[in-house]
């Protein structure tokens, strides 16, 4: 099933006029004018569309109502609201007091505690049904528990990790509701810790995306059903040359906008089905994971009629119209048998519980029936990527099944899974599964799991350098592990001002970099880039200036200064950075290894240190631990890296040990790099990165 995409155009605020209004629709179309020729309108199809007229009882029975029941049946269910700043998106989500304004969310919880009611009193209190709410805010890229109040907050805010394939929000807060009061409650608590503010654009503007996760718990004699509703109010984009926002403001909306450039790269790899995703580019797309989870999506389109939004609801249109065709496999959570008595509840406990790991709109908590498969281990749910994308062409099948102004169809249950593969979680839905494919899916995860085991042991000690170097690699290493914070914060300005430079928002871009300077002080290419945007700036301004310039200009350089800006454009779109250059210290060995130039011999304390054929460079953590495990010579340690099976490892013993392999004649013949690794007889450079990459560090960023 696709994600469902249906837009919601809002009505005129106060201060809109009528005659600016341009957004229409007919049916399920939205309707729009080129900007640059009114007499053109383009067009853009959903799943639904609802009007100005629309109520927040007609998006909720059209749209949510119907996902009740798939909660109930064990299908998790993902919401999330788009749209550009002060186009409804909160109204929709959460929407007023009163019992008309409701939004979304308060009228789902509603609906899920009847049901609840019904099935209890239907079931003779066979059946129990228990709900509990955590909820989080990503603000400027950092994650933070709402139930905490922002003075209690730490400022690095909470971690994300991957577990089995999912991210988890380590250390958040789940709370356990009981009645829709017990929600109302804590929802209204929660919220007033959300970071919102004033801003020309919208006078309760949100500054960060909201993430409520209710976690459906359904028990019945020995088997326990756990769902989950995710419900996503994003933070709006903005163009910052309507805002007139202060720094603080800029900060916040560069950080918002990122996210949503991410979000929009993301949508644009799974439809161009490129085989990386920059999913993990910012912490908002790693937690939405388009795609990838199970169950329902439906993204609401919120949208303004008037034209000061015209180039956003473009942009907003283009963007719906690629999310809709992402494809999410429809999958309903496994059942849990009951095991041995339960220590303690995990709902009802005490008031506030901590939870170490848990997985967000996914189903990880459901996919290990440990009762009845034991011997696998339960990291073997890990599911595969669930996405795929229709062509623009109309498939029959699909139109048949998602009709337009038709809410979901009914999920139908699969019958089969309880049989012996549903072990393996998501996977058990695919077709065609051979027992072979099943044997190397177990033995790839299983070497996953053992190699990430070893990446913790602590790494062997290198003999072969004296203790003062020791002593400089290990703190010039702390000091990259450490990511210095501040370089990171210059860094992530760096990105912010390429950004709004791409979308040619020079002033925007101008004050990022500026913002970026006391973090890279005395850097002249940051210096050169300034100028050159100030310059372009006054040319804006002054465009007389421009042509003069331009004027003086030889004819045959004249085309070229006409074609620069667009390759500079082009240049920022392809160069991760271009201004921060790293200096010797911080820069890793591995950079040459991958490019292939000839390595840069490094200085430490001005005297450079030869071991073998190599300069010696900085390795991080994870190069050293990989050159730790192969220089082990252990069969064992070795048939852990990603890819190798024990004849691999063997083989690459054999090598190692190989009076011919003259390349490792030096220091015990122990190999000193990822370059000389990868020279090694039958290992290649392709292997040696799919090894470096293949551990599972639990470290945020990583
Ligand atoms: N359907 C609607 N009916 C009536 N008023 C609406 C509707 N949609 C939005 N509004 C009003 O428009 C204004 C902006 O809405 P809202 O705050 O929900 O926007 P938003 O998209 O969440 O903005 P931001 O991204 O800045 O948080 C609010 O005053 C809200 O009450």
């Amino acid at each position: 099933m696709s994600v469902r995409v249906v837009a919601r155009i809002r009505p005129l605020l106060n201060t809109e006029i009528d005659r600016d209004a341009i957004v229409t629709c007919d049916g399920s179309v939205v309707k729009i004018p080129n900007p640059k020729n009114a007499g053109e309108e383009y067009s853009f199809s959903f799943n639904n569309v609802y009007d100005a007229q629309s109520t927040q009882q007609d998006i909720f029975d059209g749209e949510i109502a119907s996902t009740i029941k798939h909660l109930y049946n064990a299908y998790d269910v993902t919401l999330f609201a788009y749209g550009v700043t002060g186009t409804g998106k909160t109204h929709t989500m959460r929407g007023g007091k009163s019992l008309a304004d409701r939004g979304v969310i308060p009228r789902l919880l509603s609906g899920i505690y009847r049901r609840a009611r019904k099935i209890e009193k239907d079931s003779q209190e066979e059946t129990k049904v228990e709900v509990a709410m955590s909820y989080y805010e990503i603000y400027n890229d950092k994650v933070f528990d709402l139930f905490e109040q922002p003075d209690k907050r730490s400022p690095a805010g909470l971690a994300l990790r991957d577990n089995g394939g999912k991210t988890v929000v380590v250390g958040l807060t789940e709370r356990p509701c009981e009645s829709l009061k017990d929600f109302e409650r804590l929802y209204d608590q929660a919220n007033m810790n959300r970071s919102t503010s004033a801003t020309k654009l919208n006078a309760h503007s949100s500054r960060s995306h909201a993430i409520l996760c209710v976690k459906l718990i359904v028990r019945k004699g020995d088997t326990i059903r756990i769902s989950t509703a995710s419900a996503i109010d994003l933070a709006g984009s903005e163009d910052n040359r309507r805002t007139d926002n202060n720094k603080e403001r800029l900060v916040e909306s560069s950080a918002i906008n990122k996210s949503l450039f991410v979000l929009a790269q993301c949508v644009e790899a799974i439809s161009k089905k490129q085989a990386r995703i920059p999913y993990r580019e910012s912490k908002m797309t790693r937690i939405l994971s388009l795609g990838q989870s199970n169950g329902l999506t439906i993204m609401i389109l919120n949208l303004a009629p008037v034209r000061a939004y015209h180039l956003d609801t473009l942009a907003s249109l283009n963007f719906a119209n690629r999310t809709k065709k992402i494809e999410i496999r429809e999958a309903e959570n496994e059942p849990i048998l009951k095991g041995p008595p339960r220590s303690a509840s995990t709902i009802t406990g005490p008031t506030i519980q901590r939870q170490a790991l848990r997985p967000l709109t996914t189903t990880a908590h459901n996919s290990n029936v440990r009762a009845a498969a034991p011997a696998i281990p339960e990291q073997l749910a890990k599911p595969t990527k669930a996405f795929s994308v229709f062509s623009d062409k109309p498939k029959p099948t699909l139109t048949a099944r998602t009709p337009l102004n038709k809410p979901f169809p009914s999920l139908k249950r699969k019958s089969d899974h309880s049989s012996s593969i549903s072990q393996f979680g998501r996977q058990s839905n695919q077709p065609g599964m051979t027992q072979s494919t099943i044997e190397n899916m177990v033995e790839r995860k299983v070497t996953e799991i053992l190699a990430a085991r070893a990446l913790n042991q602590p790494a062997a000690p290198a003999k072969d350098i004296d203790d003062d170097v020791r002593r400089r690699l290990e703190y010039l290493e702390q000091k990259i592990d450490g990511q210095d914070d501040d370089r990171a914060k210059g860094l992530s300005f760096l990105l912010m001002a390429k950004q709004h430079q791409v979308h040619g928002e020079d002033s925007s871009a101008l004050k990022m970099y500026e913002l970026a300077r006391e973090h890279f002080p005395n850097n002249q290419k940051l210096e050169a880039k300034i100028e050159k945007i100030k310059a372009r700036i006054l040319e804006k301004k002054q465009p007389h200036l421009a042509e003069q310039k331009l004027a003086s200009i030889a004819p045959v350089h004249r085309s070229l200064a006409v074609v620069k800006p667009l390759m500079d454009i082009r240049n920022l779109m392809k160069e991760p950075d271009d201004i921060y250059t790293p200096s010797d210290e911080d820069e890793e060995s591995d950079a040459s290894y991958r490019t292939n130039k000839p390595r840069k011999q490094r200085r430490l304390n001005t005297k450079p240190i030869c071991i073998g054929d190599e300069s010696l460079v900085l390795q991080t953590p994870r190069t050293k631990h990989l050159l730790s495990i192969i220089n082990s010579r252990d069969v064992e340690q070795i048939r852990r890296l990603k890819g190798v099976g024990s004849k691999k490892a063997e083989a690459i013993v054999e090598a190692l040990c190989s009076t011919h392999e003259e390349e490792f004649q030096f220091s015990n013949a122990n190999i000193k790099s990822l370059g000389q690794l990868s020279r090694l007889r039958g290992v290649g450079q392709k292997t040696v990165e799919n090894w470096r990459t293949g551990f599972h560090l639990e470290i945020d960023g990583i």
